[in-house]
Parts: structure tokens; sequence; C-alpha cells
């Protein structure tokens, strides 16, 4: 039996527009997803994943590679939920040449699902890393966040960042422009989360993005404001001035929203968090629902968000300086 865990993120600039080779800044969050993995003789694979849940019900699938989740629920969810950990183990035999391998897989995860703290390269991270070692396969940092990075952009269409995959297996705060992948030096930052306790599919969102870029040079220039910004972003991150990163994710927030990957609950989150003194917040990661990360180091913002209808879960999370951690 062998035993990873991966770190989720939060996006302090560029989500989205570092899918069209602009500079992101996402930074690993002490939130983690566990994977374990045991080897099995038959060749299949079985999948036991807690946290995720189709209309109620617990997944597990397996144990013939085509039997899917036995429950009344359209293909497309099904697909929705297993493709990333189907995605994650045909890299595994892929880079192993293990091709009949097959495996036990179970999954624990404190990152909420499809909510921008990065579930899917956490998930997919920690389960390459898990079940190469089970086969005696140890992969370096960059091979792991190059495989995790191919298992999102195969579910993604094609269209993803290496950025949440990279974040996941290095830890700490990174900077990503294309295939260009380096850690950062990052001041202590006050962060808190507001979760609106949705979800939003990465891989539609994404898709959104692309029809308007290539529907309205508009749209393109906002990707490329994106950018501006987080190049504006990383200079206030190495003068470690909190007030103008905050004033800075203020206004990526805006542009995202303007890209149209913002929601009721997101804004209404955002605001409740400016309007507590925060220095700043922002959706975060692919948006539609889910999370906004906010600055703030009084406890301020962390109270008005618990009161605000519409956020279910408010927290402080703290930098995860490790990215994959092997645990046996
Ligand atoms: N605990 C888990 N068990 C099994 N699969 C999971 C788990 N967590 C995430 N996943 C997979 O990841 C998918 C969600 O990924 P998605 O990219 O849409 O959201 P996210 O990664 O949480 O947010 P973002 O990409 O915006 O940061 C789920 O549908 C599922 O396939
Ligand atoms: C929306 C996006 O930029 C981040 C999702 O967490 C997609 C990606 O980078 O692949
Ligand atoms: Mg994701």
């Amino acid at each position: 039996m062998t035993l990873s865990s991966a770190p989720g993120k939060v996006y302090l600039f560029g989500e989205h527009a570092v899918v069209y080779g602009e500079p992101a800044v996402p930074c690993a969050i002490e939130r983690r997803a566990r994977v374990e993995v045991r080897q099995r003789d038959d060749g299949r694979l079985r999948v036991n994943a807690e946290d995720l849940s189709l209309n109620g019900f617990t997944v597990e699938y397996g144990a013939t590679a085509d039997a899917r989740p036995d429950v009344d629920v359209p293909e497309s969810l099904v697909t929705a939920a297993t493709q990333y950990v189907d995605g994650a183990i045909e890299q595994v035999r892929e880079v192993t040449g293990a091709e009949e391998a097959g495996f036990d897989v179970t999954i624990e995860s404190d990152i909420p699902l499809g909510a921008g703290l990065g579930s899917s390269a956490a998930v997919v991270v920690a389960a390459i890393d898990a079940a190469t070692r089970e086969l005696g396969v140890t992969l370096d940092r960059d091979e792991l966040a190059e495989r995790a990075y191919r298992t999102e952009s195969q579910v993604q269409d094609g269209q993803a960042s290496r950025a949440d995959t990279f974040c996941s297996a290095t830890g700490g705060a990174v900077r990503v422009e294309g295939d260009d992948c380096r850690s950062l030096e990052a001041p202590e930052l006050p962060i808190v989360i507001g979760f609106d306790g949705g979800a939003g599919e990465t891989g539609q969102l994404v898709a959104g993005v692309r029809d308007l870029r290539e529907e309205y040079d508009f749209a393109a220039h906002t990707v490329e404001a994106i950018g501006d910004v987080v190049r504006n972003g990383e200079d206030a991150l190495a003068d470690g001035d909190v007030e103008e990163i905050g004033r800075l994710m203020d206004f990526n927030h805006g542009l995202l929203s303007a890209l149209g990957v913002s929601s009721r609950s997101l804004d209404t989150m955002v605001w409740a968090a400016r309007d507590a003194g925060a220095h700043g917040a922002k959706l975060t990661g692919a948006g539609g629902g889910g999370c906004i990360v906010a600055l703030d180091p009084t406890e301020e913002t962390e109270t008005a968000l618990s009161f605000t209808p519409g956020c279910e879960d408010a927290f402080r999370a703290e930098l995860a300086e490790t990215g994959v951690k092997r645990v046996e």
C-alpha cells in the first residue's frame, strides 16, 4: 500500500488568462487530498472516493475496467466525476510501462470539489505519485507535475495550464507562464476563504472564456489585461506590499467577472469581504460558484463572511510549504 497527499491552492492572480499564455500566481494551501493505492493482481481499477457523490451516492466504481458507478444519473455526470482519477491512472500506466497494472484507489480529501481550490489537481498529483511509487517508480517533482498536467489537459479538452498541477506538486507560491514554472518567494499573506457551498465545472468555464475570446477582441484584450495585473502583482509581492496586492486582486476579480466566470454568490462574498475592510478579494480558480479569496490580517472578513447569506463556510488558510507528501 502506498499513500501520498497533495495540497489545494488559491489563485492570488491570473486564473483563466494563464490558459492563453499569460502568467499566473497560485499559492498552495494546507488543505489536502490523500490518495492510497494498492496494486491488484487482476489488472483492474477500483476507486473509492468518499467525498465524491453523484445524486447523493458515494462513488465507488470498478473493479472491471469498464464498470461505471451504479447510480442513476446521466453518463456525462459520471464521466465528469471519474475522469480525473481514470486519467491519472492512464498516465501511471504510460510512464511506468506497466500497461496492465491494476489498482485499488482510495481518496480522502479536505478540499471541496469544483470550488476553485484545486481539488482536481491535488487528487491527480497524489494519485499519480502514489500509484507510480506502488509500482516501484519514483517520479521527480517536474515529471510528476508534467504527468498531472497532461491529465488535466486531457479532461479540459486540451485547454489547461500547468498552474494548478505544478503548484500542488511543488507547494508554496509559484509563478507559471506557459511551460515556464517556478517557485516564488512570497510574503506571509493573511488569506481568508469564503465558500458558497457550490461548484463550477472547470472544463465548461474554460470553454466559455475560449468562446468569448474568439468572438470578441475586447474579451481577448481582457485576458491580456489580466496578464498586466499579474505582472504588477508580482512586483507588489516582491515588495511585500499587501495593500497593493489586495487592490490588484480586486481588479483581477473585475476582469474575471467581465469574462463571465463569476456568479451572484461569489460577487456577494467579494463585496462582503471588501466591506469588512479586506485589502482585496477575488474569486479563485475556474469560478461559476465555489470560493473567493480575500486578504485580511484582522478577524473582520472571516466574521463578516460567516454572517453573509450564501456563504456556507469561511476560514483562514495557511500557505502549504510542501507540495506532494510521500506518506508511506
Ligand atoms: N475527493 C475526490 N475524489 C474523487 N475525485 C475528485 C475529488 N476531488 C476532486 N475530484 C475530481 O475533480 C473534479 C473537480 O475538478 P474541477 O477542476 O472541476 O474543480 P476544482 O479542481 O476543485 O476547482 P478549480 O479547478 O477551479 O481549482 C471532480 O468532478 C472529480 O472528478
Ligand atoms: C481556470 C484555470 O485557469 C484554473 C482552474 O483552477 C484552468 C487552468 O489553468 O487549467
Ligand atoms: Mg481543477
